[in-house]
């Protein structure tokens, strides 16, 4: 695209004015904020350009001392940030500066309430970034240019926040960004060098670039001395006159890089100032640890685990949130080699002495060192969330509503930490009947009855249907625990994870059910005695049902309903045939299996019915209704209310 020395009028790509709107007034309590996010993206525009100047020094033009500098001019209103960094050519202004929107942005916006306390978390977890020079400046101008273009592609981008930008072609003889900020009305406070200086020491003391601002200007001072003379005579001389010392740029940051210093020197504040500047998140981690791991594989982790879940987290091609950075130069964002996808929120960065510098995504993906590094990482997250989990529960739990379902997803990624993660999951249970997820597998382990070996869960579309499943009735007389799911993982995580602690994960949905040491003999005779009653009735049924299941039993574990539909202990269960189907997978048409409470007086009514007909009027229904209840829908449902009208029709008769 060529640029116009003219400006060119552009319209923002989203709903910007309505975005930038909601945003300023979430984030008005907290303004100083914006000078935080512009000095990150300088900082950020300086790692980026020294990374790519490994490979062509002459990007540096010369000046290779990297810094950020920020200035005011009182008397204009305007606060300067200015870097030396990569700079951005036209299209890259247009790509990044000219829309808010990421994917999903309409749909995030929506969620907002209009509460300024919740709105601002979740814009937050959105990340604002640029755009939050917009809560104090009512004119925004960037001037770029990008490393290695000529001086005449400098690039000038102007805008109010509202409906439009403009861009045009400048002259700019020294590479970088310079944004310059008009503050609104009533925002003058900014435009003042101790205020600024305060906020860039709260918030960028820990990055690594210096970040200079300009020292007070002291004038020159005339010294002048009065001599008299034996006459009384006085004569004015000039003596050494002290000289004017000039405003000069002073950085105003440590400018080390923070995970290089000794955990003892850094405050918390520190650490977490850090952290919102590699994550673009608003809001405090829940919990970081820093480590040097020395040994075969050298590097340095500060690894940290957001308090919030990104608006975005269910994505799984999301970015990864791991700076990676070799002998402390930036090499790049998003090391998603490092930390497995079921991982994928934790942020922080990472420094290997044993990588090379003009290290790339492809090789570090076959990499030993990256294995080691993933390893040692992985290993070190689920140390830390271990630790969280017996220290304080409750924020564990905090961390598990927000995450949890990410971690599902541990067991089929990650079989070596499959037992370890397993530890760290929680569900629902018929213990409490609540939809919190907070029984550990350990808990459910230590509240087994005697007897007991295996743990119990049900997977259904919603919580409702997991408490309300009729294949949970015998479990709840006889005061079995039974986990309760139904997360859209669930399914997927239970077809991974099928023992913890050697004992095994049970359905109660699926196969014969044998509670084993559980039943006593009394029961089982009871139970043998009914089969046989019962036989012919199961024939008759089966017959009716005829290349509609696979087989019909009478049930041990209904008490209250009727009938109930079992998967085959080798069969995909519905929820795994939805699952399957919704990703558009072929499913195989598996036959269920029926079966029939002996107990229930429906059942005792229809054993006793002769006319074949009305027999199989009821068994029909009887099996669509628990069809029903299992699947949530019928293949042929207008057949199913037809077939109910008759029945009713007959018993009104
Ligand atoms: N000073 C700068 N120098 C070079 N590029 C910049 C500069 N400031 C911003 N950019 C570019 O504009 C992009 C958008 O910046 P912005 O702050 O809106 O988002 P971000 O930093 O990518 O992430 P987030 O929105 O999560 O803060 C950056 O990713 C970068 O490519």
């Amino acid at each position: 695209m060529t640029v116009e020395n003219k400006p060119v009028k552009h319209e923002f790509a989203s709903d910007n004015a309505k975005i930038l709107h909601l945003m300023i007034h979430s984030l008005y309590s907290n303004k100083e904020i914006f000078l935080r996010e512009l000095v990150s993206n300088a900082a950020d525009a300086a790692d980026k350009l020294r990374f790519k100047a490994l490979s062509d020094n002459a990007l540096y033009e010369n000046d290779g001392d990297l810094r950020v500098r920020v200035s005011c001019d009182k008397e204009n209103n305007t606060i300067t940030i200015s870097d030396n960094g990569i700079g951005m050519n036209h299209d890259e202004v247009i790509e990044h500066l000219g829309t808010i929107a990421k994917s999903g942005t309409a749909e995030f916006f929506s969620t907002l309430s209009g509460d300024q306390a919740s709105d601002s978390q979740l814009i937050g977890q959105f990340g604002v970034g640029f755009y939050s020079s917009f809560i104090v400046a009512d004119k925004v101008i960037v001037r770029t240019r990008k490393a290695g273009d000529d001086a005449s592609e400098g690039v000038e981008w102007i805008s109010a926040g509202e409906g439009e930008f403009t861009t045009a072609k400048i002259e700019k003889t020294n590479r970088g960004t310079d944004i310059i900020l008009h503050l609104k009305e009533g925002e003058s406070e900014f435009a003042d060098d101790w205020r600024l200086k305060s906020i860039v020491t709260k918030y960028s003391d820990h990055i690594s670039v210096s970040v200079e601002m300009l020292t007070t200007e002291i004038p020159a001072v005339e010294a002048v001395a009065e001599v008299k003379d034996d006459e009384g005579k006085v004569t004015t001389l000039a003596i050494d006159a002290i000289d004017a010392v000039p405003a000069l740029w002073e950085a105003v940051n440590k400018a080390t890089a923070l995970w290089t210093r000794e955990k003892a020197d850094i405050t918390d504040e520190e650490y977490k100032e850090f952290y919102k500047h590699v994550s673009h998140d608003f809001s405090d981690p829940l919990l970081w640890e820093h480590n040097k791991v020395e040994g075969k594989t050298e590097y340095t982790s500060l690894l940290y685990i957001p308090s919030k879940a990104p608006f975005d987290m269910y994505n799984r091609e999301k970015q990864h949130g791991l700076k990676l950075f070799v002998q402390r130069v930036y090499i790049m964002d998003d090391a998603e080699q490092f930390m497995p996808t079921y991982l994928r929120f934790v942020k922080g960065s990472l420094d290997s002495n044993d990588l090379p510098l003009n290290v790339s995504r492809e090789i570090l993906q076959d990499n030993k060192i990256t294995q080691a590094i993933r390893k040692g990482c992985t290993k070190r997250v689920l140390k830390m969330l271990e630790k969280l989990a017996k220290k304080d529960a409750d924020k564990y739990q905090g961390f598990w509503d927000e995450f949890g379902q990410v971690l599902k997803e541990g067991p089929s990624e990650d079989h070596s930490n499959k037992e370890q993660v397993a530890g760290l999951l929680r569900f629902a249970s018929t213990k409490e009947d609540v939809a919190a997820q907070n029984v550990s597998l350990a808990t459910y382990i230590e509240r087994m009855k005697e007897g007991q070996d295996k743990i119990y869960y049900v997977v259904a579309d919603s919580f409702e249907a997991a408490k309300s499943s009729p294949h949970l009735e015998v479990f709840r007389k006889k005061g079995i625990e039974v986990l309760l799911m139904s997360d859209r993982i669930d399914e997927w995580l239970v077809s991974h994870l099928t023992a913890f602690d050697s004992k095994q994960l049970q359905s109660v949905t699926h196969g014969g059910l044998d509670l084993g040491d559980m039943d006593d003999d009394e029961t089982k005779e009871a139970q043998e005695k009914l089969e046989k009653e019962y036989d012919s009735v199961v024939k008759r049924i089966k017959v009716c049902l005829e290349g509609k299941v696979k087989d019909v039993k009478l049930s041990q574990r209904l008490t209250d309903s009727p009938a109930c539909i079992v998967a085959d202990d080798n069969d995909m269960t519905s929820q795994m045939a939805k699952l399957m189907a919704s990703v558009g997978q072929d499913v195989p048409d598996t036959l269920p299996i029926f079966e029939i409470n002996g107990e229930h007086d429906l059942i005792k009514h229809i054993a006793d019915e002769q006319d074949d007909d009305k027999f199989g009027q009821w068994v029909e229904v009887l099996f669509d209704q628990a069809m029903l209840a299992e699947r949530g829908s019928l293949k042929d449902p207008a057949s199913f209310v037809s077939r109910l009208n008759k029945l009713m029709l007959s018993l009104t008769k």
